[in-house]
C-alpha cells in the first residue's frame, strides 16, 4: 500500500503555497492509481487538511534534514539523540506557509500576524480586519520575535498600549512597605513636614500682618474740626444735627466719616513689635458695643489714636444732663449694652479692659452704649500729659481696691477689677449723682479710704437713696465686694440683671420701633373703626338722599353736576287724597293729624316699594306717585294701576289711634301722558314733574269718588292693551279746566294672570299662604323701604320682602287676596 501525506496549516483554509500546488499536481497525477489512499480531497486546489497533518509534514521534513546532516557527518541517522542535537536550534519554513523558529529546548514558535482594522470601502462600516504586521524571529537565537510593519498599525490613541500597567500586573510596584516601623516613620516625617510648613505659613502670615501698616493713618487724611459751632456742616458733609451739639472731644473728618482723636502726649513714639501686636489685636476686635478702632496716626514724634465718633458723648455726660429724663427702658438698655460689650472684651484676646469708667463708655447717635479706650496699653504707656495726674486720679474712682493697693498693678487690669468698675458705673446710672454720690470728699480722699478702709469699715458709694429693683441692688452690692472672688462674672451679672429689661427689647432703638409699631397698629385699628363709622354715615346719608331724589339725580348732585331735565313720552301719574281731610283736621289736634298722615304715608310707602314706581311727593294729605320715570318702563300704567288697587284695599284697614271706630277713605285718580322731570332750584332741591298730565291726574283724583280709582281714558286704553284689569265705565265727566272727558273706574285686577306670571319667576310660591292681617302702626316712623333699584326690569321684588327677618313692619305689606295674593313682579319690556 502507498501512503500520501498531505499536511496543511489549519489557519489557512485555502492552500496556495507552491509546495502545495506542486504536491497537488502530483496528487492529481496519482489519482487514477487504485492503490493510493487519500486523506481529504476537496475541489480543485481547495483542500482542507487537519493541523496535525501539517505538523507531521513539518516533523518529517525536519527529521529528514537532521538525518541528512548526520549522514554527511558520518554519524548514525538512527540515533535519536544525535539527530536532536543536529536539529536544534533551527529555523524552517512550515508547510503552513510561515517560518517557524525552534530554540535549543525544542520549543517551536511560528510567526504571528497582527490583525488590525483597516479602511475598506467594500464593507458597510467602511472598516475590515486585515493583517497589518507580523512578529518574526529574525535569528534562530532570538528569544523574542521582532514586530515587522508596526508603523502601519493605526493605534487607538496614536501609540501602542503599555506593555505593563504602572503598578505591574499584580500591583506590587505600588504597594506600601509592610514594615510597621517604616510606615510609622514615613507618617511621622510627613506629619512633621506638614506641621512645619503650616507653622511656617502661619508665622509668615502673622509677620506679614505685623509688618503691614493697615492701622496707620496719614495725618494729611485727617481734617481736624476744631469747634462744631462755627463750622458749616454742609461744607464738610456733617449731619445737620451736629451743628447744635458740641463734640466734647477732638474730632476730625477721615474718609468722609467723623472720627474722634485721642492724642498721646509721648516724648518719642517707637512702634515696637509689642505695639504692632497690640495694634493687630485691637484691629481684629469688632462689636456693636465697642467703639470701632480706626487706626493710629504717628507723625513727627507724636501719635494719636483714631476711633469712631459717638455723637452723644460719654455716659458721664449723658447722666449729668439733668434735662434728659432716662426712663427704665433707657437705663436697662444702657446697662445691657455695657454688659454685652464687656462680655465680648472678656472673651477676646484682650481679656479685660483695665480702665472702665463712665467717660470711657460712649453713647452713639442711636443711643447705643459703646465701650471706648480698650487695649493698646503699651502704646499708651508713658504718656506725659500735663493733666495726667488729675486724670489719673479721677480714673482711680472706678478702680477696684485690690488694684489700688497693688504697687505694680497689671496695665490691663483684671476681669474682677472690671466688674468693680461696672458696679460704680451701675451706681452712677441708677443714682445719676456721680460715681460716689453726693459727697464732700475729694477724689484723693475717696481713693485713700477705698485703699485703706478706716477702722476696717469698707468705703463704698451710699446705696440708701438708690431706687432700683432689689435684684439690681443685690448685683450692685456684689460687684462692689471687697473680695474679687465674690464679685459676679460678667455673664452672671447679665443674667441677674435680666429683669431690668423684662418684656422690653434690649436696645433702645428696637424698643422705640416696637413702641411705634404698637402705636401704628393701634392707629390702624382706630382708622379702620373711624372709616367704618364714616362709611356708615355715608350709607345713611346716601339712603336719605336716595329717598328724597332718584338715584341718578342724587349721584349727579353728589358729584356737583347739574341734573338735566328730561322729557318722557308717556308716564302714568297717580294722585290720592283723603276724603274729608278738612273736617278731620278741624276735629283733631295738629299732632294727631301728623300721626294719622304718618301712618297713612308709611303704609303707602311700604306698598309702593313693591312696584316699579317713583314717589314724587306728598302735599298735605295728597300723595303723588309716577310710573315710567326716572327709569323708563313700558308697564308704567299697569304698575300704577296695581299699586292703586293695593293702596285702596289697604288704607281702610289702617286704624286711627284716636278714633278707633273711624276709618280712612281715599280718592285715587290716574292719568297717563307726556311729561318732563327735573330738579329745580338750588336750595332743598326737589325732583318735580311738569306738564299737563300732572294737572289732569290731579283733576282725576279731585273729580273722583271715595274709595274709587278714577282713571282717564288714556290710562284705560293703555291698561286695556296690557290686559288683566277690570273697569266700569263712568261716562263723560266734566273735568274742571279740561272740559268733558270720558273716564273709567278701575275696579279690579285679573290676579290669576299675575299669579301665573309671577310663578314663572318664583316656582313654588303658589303654595305660600299670605295672611290678610289687620294693619298695625309701624314701630318707627320711617320704614326701611326696599331699594327701588331691585325693582328694575325683570327683577322680582316680593321674594326678598318675604324672606326679610322679623315680623313685617306693616301688615298692609301683604297683598290682599282679592288683588295681590301673588307677589308683585315688575315685567318691564325695556
Ligand atoms: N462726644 C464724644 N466724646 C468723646 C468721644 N471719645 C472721647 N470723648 C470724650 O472726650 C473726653 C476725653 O476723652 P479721653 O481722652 O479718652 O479721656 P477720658 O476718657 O476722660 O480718660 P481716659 O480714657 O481714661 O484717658 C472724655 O470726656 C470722653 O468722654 C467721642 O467719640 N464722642
Ligand atoms: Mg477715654
Amino acid at each position: 500500500m502507498k501512503y500520501l501525506i498531505i499536511d496543511f496549516p489549519s489557519l489557512t483554509p485555502t492552500i496556495t503555497t507552491p509546495d502545495f500546488i506542486s504536491g497537488s499536481g502530483y496528487v492529481k497525477r496519482l489519482y487514477p492509481a487504485p492503490d493510493v489512499k487519500w486523506c481529504v480531497v476537496q475541489k480543485e486546489y481547495q483542500l482542507i487538511v487537519p493541523i496535525e497533518a501539517a505538523h507531521l509534514y513539518d516533523a518529517v521534513i525536519l527529521w529528514a534534514r537532521a538525518a541528512t546532516a548526520a549522514m554527511r557527518a558520518g554519524l548514525p541517522p538512527t540515533d535519536g539523540a544525535t539527530l536532536i542535537k543536529l536539529l536544534r536550534p533551527t529555523t524552517y519554513r512550515s508547510v503552513q506557509g510561515f517560518d517557524v523558529n525552534m530554540d535549543t529546548a525544542g520549543d517551536a514558535e511560528g510567526n504571528f500576524t497582527v490583525i488590525g482594522l483597516v479602511t475598506d470601502s467594500h464593507t458597510p462600516s467602511g472598516w475590515s480586519a486585515a493583517p497589518v504586521a507580523t512578529f518574526r524571529y529574525l535569528n534562530s537565537t532570538d528569544l523574542l520575535p521582532e514586530l515587522i510593519g508596526a508603523n502601519t498599525i493605526s493605534w487607538i490613541g496614536g501609540k501602542p498600549p503599555a506593555a505593563e500597567p504602572a503598578c505591574g500586573f499584580d500591583g506590587v510596584k505600588c504597594s506600601l512597605p509592610h514594615d510597621p516601623g517604616v510606615l510609622s516613620a514615613i507618617c511621622a516625617v510627613t506629619a512633621a513636614a506638614i506641621l512645619a510648613v503650616a507653622l511656617l505659613v502661619r508665622h509668615y502670615r502673622y509677620e506679614q500682618k505685623l509688618a503691614s501698616v493697615l492701622w496707620r493713618i496719614e495725618a494729611k487724611d485727617l481734617t481736624f474740626i476744631t469747634a462744631l459751632n462755627g463750622i458749616n456742616c454742609d461744607k464738610i458733609g456733617l449731619p445737620q444735627e451736629m451743628e447744635t451739639r458740641r463734640a466734647h472731644t477732638t474730632i476730625a473728618l477721615y474718609k468722609g466719616s467723623i472720627v474722634a482723636i485721642k492724642s498721646l502726649q509721648k516724648k518719642s513714639i517707637d512702634i515696637t513689635r509689642n505695639i504692632k501686636k497690640e495694634l493687630k489685636q485691637i484691629r481684629e476686635l469688632r462689636h456693636e458695643n465697642l467703639v470701632a478702632f480706626v487706626g493710629v496716626c504717628v507723625e513727627a514724634g507724636s501719635a494719636c489714636i483714631v476711633s469712631a465718633y459717638c455723637s452723644r458723648g460719654s455716659l458721664a455726660r449723658v447722666l449729668a444732663d439733668r434735662d434728659l429724663h432716662l426712663d427704665d427702658m433707657f437705663v436697662a438698655s444702657l446697662v445691657a449694652d455695657l454688659l454685652r460689650g464687656l462680655i465680648y472684651l472678656h472673651d477676646s484676646t484682650l481679656v479685660s479692659h483695665g480702665n472702665l469708667t463712665s467717660s470711657n463708655c460712649l453713647v452713639d447717635s442711636r443711643w447705643v452704649l459703646q465701650i471706648a479706650d480698650y487695649g493698646l496699653h503699651t502704646l499708651k504707656n508713658g504718656c506725659t500729659d500735663a493733666e495726667d495726674a488729675l486724670r489719673m486720679e479721677r480714673r482711680m474712682l472706678w478702680r477696684a481696691p485690690e488694684l489700688l493697693r497693688d504697687p505694680n498693678p497689671p496695665t490691663r487690669g483684671s476681669q474682677k477689677g472690671d466688674m468693680y468698675s461696672f458696679g460704680i458705673i451701675l451706681y452712677e446710672i441708677l443714682g445719676r449723682n456721680g460715681p460716689w454720690g453726693d459727697t464732700n470728699l475729694t477724689n484723693a480722699e475717696i481713693i485713700g479710704r477705698v485703699r485703706h478702709p478706716i477702722g476696717g469699715v469698707l468705703f463704698r458709694p451710699p446705696l440708701t437713696n438708690v431706687k432700683a429693683h432689689p435684684a439690681v441692688l443685690e448685683v450692685l452690692k456684689l460687684c462692689l465686694s471687697e473680695r474679687p472672688e465674690r464679685r459676679p462674672d460678667v455673664r452672671i451679672a447679665k443674667l441677674r440683671l435680666k429683669q431690668m429689661h423684662a418684656g422690653m427689647k434690649t436696645n433702645i432703638f428696637d424698643n422705640m420701633l416696637a413702641m411705634m409699631e404698637k402705636y401704628a397698629m393701634n392707629l390702624e385699628v382706630l382708622v379702620a373703626a373711624k372709616t367704618e363709622q364714616l362709611m356708615q354715615e355715608k350709607r345713611r346719608t346716601d339712603e336719605l338722599l336716595n329717598r328724597m331724589l332718584p338715584r341718578t339725580v342724587a349721584e349727579a348732585l353728589k358729584r356737583g353736576e347739574r341734573f338735566q331735565a328730561e322729557s318722557y313720552d308717556c308716564v302714568t301719574i297717580y294722585f290720592s287724597d283723603i276724603v274729608g281731610f278738612t273736617k278731620l283736621a278741624a276735629t283733631n289736634t295738629p299732632m294727631q293729624i301728623v300721626e294719622i298722615l304718618n301712618d297713612l304715608y308709611t303704609c303707602c310707602d311700604a306698598i309702593i316699594s313693591y312696584y316699579n314706581v317713583y314717589k314724587v311727593e306728598t302735599i298735605g294729605d295728597a300723595y303723588m306717585v309716577v310710573g315710567g320715570l326716572p327709569e323708563r318702563c313700558a308697564r308704567h300704567a299697569a304698575e300704577v294701576a296695581s299699586l292703586a288697587l293695593h293702596v285702596l284695599d289697604s288704607v281702610p284697614k289702617i286704624p286711627m289711634r284716636h278714633m278707633p271706630a273711624s276709618r280712612l277713605h281715599i280718592r285715587i285718580g290716574i292719568h297717563s301722558g307726556q311729561c318732563a322731570a327735573g330738579v329745580v332750584g338750588v336750595k332743598m332741591p326737589r325732583y318735580c314733574l311738569f306738564g299737563d298730565t300732572v294737572n289732569t291726574a290731579a283733576r282725576m283724583e279731585s273729580s273722583g269718588e271715595p274709595q274709587k280709582i278714577h282713571v282717564s281714558n288714556d290710562t284705560y286704553l293703555l291698561l286695556k292693551k296690557h290686559g288683566g284689569y277690570h273697569f266700569r265705565e263712568r261716562g263723560i265727566v266734566n273735568i274742571k279746566g279740561k272740559g268733558e272727558m270720558k273716564t273709567w273706574w278701575l275696579v279690579g285686577e285679573d290676579h290669576e294672570r299675575r299669579r301665573n306670571s309671577f310663578s314663572r319667576y318664583q316656582p313654588g310660591l303658589d303654595s305660600i299662604e299670605l295672611e290678610n292681617e289687620p294693619w298695625r302702626p309701624p314701630e318707627r316712623s320711617i320704614l326701611n323701604i326696599r331699594d327701588r333699584a331691585r325693582l328694575s326690569c325683570g327683577s322680582v321684588s316680593f321674594g326678598s320682602a318675604l324672606s326679610s327677618p322679623g315680623p313685617p313692619a306693616c301688615a298692609c305689606f301683604v297683598p290682599p287676596r282679592d288683588h295681590h295674593s301673588a307677589p308683585v313682579v315688575s315685567f318691564c319690556e325695556e
